[in-house]
């Protein structure tokens, strides 16, 4: 793992070290107090590019182009909800994905590594996280072209764990607005809100090229605006869950994907 982490930096192979439980503690309180953490310069130069040089003709050739009108829950109706309520209002999001069963390498590993997984659940203060039982969903890579993006949406896993491979020239940002609901208030007015363009709480991150970040996805609402000029974005997304064995309904496998595995 120190070929593609810096270990002496992030030192996730000493768990319970005091440099591991300070490391933990710095992401636990930007958590609590941003709703995200971010570790820069997470994985190194060398197996960023490679992964890159890799994926980049199977975008080309196999990956699913995701092109869909969608709301912000990727859900038809929402009940009790009237179909005209502006959270409803629909977006569109382009983009293109490769599946868990086509990253192979440097994400593959880290995203299997047990020492990540263990480290991941600490800095959420859970008893242990588990990889995903989906080929498909488990970890992904998404390229964003020039004036591709992804638009408002929540996740479906409760945190959602993003490493930039390849940052744009311009465009292609991440916005969010943590805390938009909770599981007691879904806050359809909020988001209302929000899609208007007139949440003062909404942020905006540039990242760079090999950032972890970390961030609360379920109740955060967030997307990627288009992207600017000629250089793709291309960023994995890596998705554990506190119980082995998560998968996607088939529905969500086709609406995701374009195929069931
Ligand atoms: O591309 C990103 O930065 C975010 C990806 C994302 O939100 C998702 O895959 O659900
Ligand atoms: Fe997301």
């Amino acid at each position: 793992m120190q070929s593609i982490i810096d270990l002496d930096l992030y030192p996730l192979d000493r768990p319970e070290s005091p440099e591991w439980q300070a490391l933990v503690g710095s992401a636990r309180a930007d958590l609590a107090r941003d709703g995200m953490f971010n570790l820069a310069d997470f994985v190194r130069q060398g197996p960023l590019q490679q992964t890159v040089a890799e994926l980049t003709p199977k975008f080309a050739t196999e990956a699913f182009t995701h092109k869909r009108r969608h709301n912000i829950y990727f859900r038809k109706s929402i009940e009790g909800l009237p179909p005209d309520h502006p959270a409803l209002q629909e977006v569109e999001t382009v983009n293109r994905t490769l599946c868990g069963d086509q990253v192979g390498g440097a994400i593959r590993a880290l995203y299997e590594w047990p020492a990540f997984a263990a480290f991941l659940a600490a800095t959420m203060d859970k008893p242990a996280l588990y990889p995903m039982a989906d080929p498909l969903a488990s970890h992904n890579v998404m390229c964003y072209r020039e004036g591709e993006g992804l638009n408002w949406h929540f996740d479906r896993s409760e945190f959602t764990v993003t490493l930039l491979l390849q940052a744009p020239d311009a465009g292609g940002e991440f916005e969010y607005r943590s805390d938009l609901r909770s599981e007691s208030d879904p806050n359809y007015d909020g988001v209302a809100r929000l899609l208007q363009g007139a949440d003062p709480e909404m942020r905006r991150l540039r990242l760079n090229a090999g950032t972890l970040n970390v961030f609360r996805g379920k109740n955060t609402a967030h997307r990627v605006t288009p992207v600017k000029g000629g250089r793709d974005r291309i960023i994995a997304v890596l998705t554990y869950y506190e119980r082995p064995g998560a998968r996607f309904t088939t529905e969500e496998q086709i609406g995701f994907y374009g195929r069931a595995a």
